[in-house]
C-alpha cells in the first residue's frame, strides 16, 4: 500500500487539538471536517481527468474537467461519516456510497452491518473515508468488498494511522497488483492491548456522536 503522511503545520495543528480528550463533540467534528479537507488535497492527486477547451472572455483555454465514471466516496458508518461532507465539497460531484461496519471490541474482526453501494464498480475510483486504521481488519475487509465489485483503484483516508494496520494492509494486499493508497495526517508508535491506537484520540466514533 502506497502510504502518504501529509506533513503539514496546519494539519499538525489540528490534529493535536483532536488528540486533545478535552476537546468538546463540536469542535472535534469541526476538526476532523477541516482535515479530512486537507487530506483531500492530496489524496485526489491521481484523480482522473480528461482534457476540455473552455472559452474564456478572451480566447478558448485548454484545461481539464474530471473524468466519467465519476469518483466514489465511502465513508465506512460510524466514524467515517465524520469525514463525508470535508471530502463532498473538494468532490462535489462524486458520489457517495456506504459501507456499515463495526469492529467487535471482544476479537477485534470487523463485522459488516450495513452495505449500500452501486453492485458494479468497474472503472470507478474509490475513496474511503475512516478516521482510525488501527489493527487493519475494517479497512482490508472494506478494500477487499470494492475490489471484489470491480474498484479500479482504491484511495483510503485516515486521520491516524497504526503501523499494525498498514503492515496488516500490506501482508493482505501484498502482490495484489491493485493499486491501494493511503492518505493519512500521522502514523502513531503502536496499539494498546485493546487495539486502540497510542497515542491516538480515542475512539473516534464515540467522539464524533457520543457513546452509543
Ligand atoms: O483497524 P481496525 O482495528 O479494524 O479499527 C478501526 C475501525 O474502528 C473504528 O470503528 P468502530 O468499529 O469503533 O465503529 P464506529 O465507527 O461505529 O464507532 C474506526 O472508525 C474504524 O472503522
Ligand atoms: O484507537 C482506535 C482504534 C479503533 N477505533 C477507534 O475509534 N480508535
Ligand atoms: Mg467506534
Amino acid at each position: 500500500m502506497e502510504t502518504l503522511v501529509v506533513d503539514h503545520p496546519l494539519v499538525a495543528h489540528k490534529l493535536t487539538v483532536l488528540r486533545n480528550a478535552e476537546t468538546d463533540s463540536p469542535t472535534f467534528r469541526r476538526l476532523a471536517d477541516e482535515l479530512v479537507t486537507l487530506l483531500a488535497y492530496e489524496a485526489t492527486r491521481h484523480v482522473r481527468v480528461t482534457d476540455v477547451t473552455v472559452e474564456t472572455p478572451v480566447a478558448p483555454a485548454k484545461g481539464v474537467r474530471l473524468a466519467q465514471p465519476y469518483p466514489l466516496v465511502v465513508p465506512i458508518l460510524r466514524a467515517g461519516l465524520g469525514m463525508l461532507d470535508g471530502m463532498t465539497r473538494l468532490l462535489p460531484t462524486a458520489e457517495v456510497g456506504f459501507l456499515g461496519m463495526i469492529r467487535n471490541e471482544s476479537t477485534l474482526k470487523a463485522e459488516t452491518y450495513a452495505t449500500r453501494l452501486p453492485d458494479d464498480l468497474s472503472g470507478r475510483q474509490v475513496y474511503v473515508v475512516d478516521p482510525m486504521l488501527a489493527t487493519g481488519g475494517t479497512l482490508a475487509a472494506a478494500v477487499e468488498f470494492l475490489f471484489e465489485r470491480g474498484a479500479y483503484d482504491v484511495t483510503a483516508l485516515c486521520l491516524l494511522a497504526a503501523p499494525e494496520g498498514i503492515a496488516h494492509m500490506d501482508r493482505v494486499f501484498a502482490g495484489s497488483g491493485r493499486p491501494i493508497r493511503l492518505v493519512t495526517a500521522a502514523v502513531d508508535e503502536r496499539l494498546d492491548e485493546n487495539g486502540y491506537i497510542v497515542p491516538g484520540l480515542g475512539d473516534a466514533g464515540d467522539r464524533l456522536y457520543g457513546v452509543v
